[in-house]
């Protein structure tokens, strides 16, 4: 099999246009191949990247009491903490993770939507600053690689940047903690990743991806490189080109940390193909509404809401309605 490909993105952040077009080629390329890739360049920082880590470590350390006082279901944007048990893909199958979700800070009392609103944060000194810094790091790589795909799809390159005033991108600071009776059995369920483009670094291996021919493949960490793929989003905006791939998380026996930060669009921004010389293979999509509802089938809080009557969702597409479905 060959390996998953990589991408200099340095480039992207060139004052020439040239230069930029050619990372958009082969970020094009490496797209429409593979689903998954891998991206390095000398603006990711991984100082703030480290300090990422440090936080999380801290954070998943407090006892189980503390943590629940930033629980998920105390926020108005779906951001705090998810406990072991929280989220499932999975039927019956619960998922031995747990995660702090950060999602964009909207502190405007106009224009609040379920995914916008203010960030819910825990009392713990240093934990806000340092994720707000890497979460403003990693908005901006997604910025330039927005630019990128605008100028694959042969759009002006800042066509995104007005459909990107107020993403609710979301970061996850997810923790695996250690399980030496881990069997090799998802950690995560099996999903594609709802929005544009996700771009994740992780502590150790674990993650594996649908291969083209079939099968469950490991995705190997690469030093001084972030695992970038392709979401549902992409998929339509791309009328197929780019494809997301279905992955998910084995169990590992050691512990684990990953951060993912899943790139969108605003919430209002319906997402339909961009390109203009083929007939369209998808419809039209309301992305925040597709990004709420599909949160809202695998959070515990959510159903419950709607099981009491207190949260009606519309248009809902059922879960896996996308990627690759040969396993
Ligand atoms: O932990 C990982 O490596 C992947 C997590 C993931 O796929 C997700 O949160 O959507
Ligand atoms: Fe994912």
């Amino acid at each position: 099999m060959r390996s998953l490909p990589i991408i200099d993105i340095s480039n992207l952040v060139s004052a020439s246009r040239d230069d930029r077009i050619a990372v958009a080629h082969a970020l094009d390329r490496a797209c429409a191949e593979s689903g998954f890739l891998y991206i390095s360049g000398k603006q990711l920082d991984w100082a703030l990247f480290r300090r990422l880590h440090s936080r999380a470590i801290a954070y998943f350390a407090l006892e189980q009491t503390a943590k629940m006082e930033s629980y998920i279901g105390r926020s108005q944007n779906h951001s705090g903490y998810v406990p072991v048990g929280e989220e499932q893909f999975g039927e019956g199958v619960v998922d031995l993770k747990e995660a702090y979700d950060v999602n964009y800070d909207y502190l405007h009392a106009e224009g609040r939507r379920p995914l916008l609103g203010p960030n819910l944060w825990p009392e713990m000194a240093g934990f806000r600053d340092d994720v707000m810094a890497y979460y403003a790091h990693i908005m901006d790589i997604g910025r330039q690689l927005f630019g990128a795909f605008a100028l694959a799809l042969g759009l002006d390159e800042d066509h995104f940047d007005a459909h990107r005033l107020n993403p609710p991108s979301q970061l996850r600071l997810i923790h695996y903690p250690r399980d030496d009776s881990a069997q090799d059995r998802p950690g995560i369920g099996a999903h594609t990743d709802y929005e544009c483009f996700t771009l994740l670094f992780a502590t150790v291996p674990g993650l594996q991806i649908v291969s083209r021919q079939g099968g469950w493949i490991d995705v190997p960490l690469v030093e001084g490189a972030m695992i970038m793929n392709i979401g549902d989003m992409m998929e339509i905006l791309s009328n197929g080109r780019y494809l997301a791939t279905r992955h998910r998380v084995k169990k590992v026996r050691e512990e684990r940390y990953s951060f993912p930060m899943f790139h969108t669009c605003d919430y209002d921004y319906v997402v339909a193909p961009l390109t203009n010389d083929e007939a369209p293979r998808y419809a039209p999509l309301k992305g925040g509404e597709h990004l709420f509802n599909q949160t809202a089938q695998t959070f515990a809080y959510l159903k419950r809401r709607i099981a009491a009557g207190d949260l009606a969702l519309t248009d809902v597409m059922p879960l896996h309605s996308f990627g690759r479905r040969d396993v």
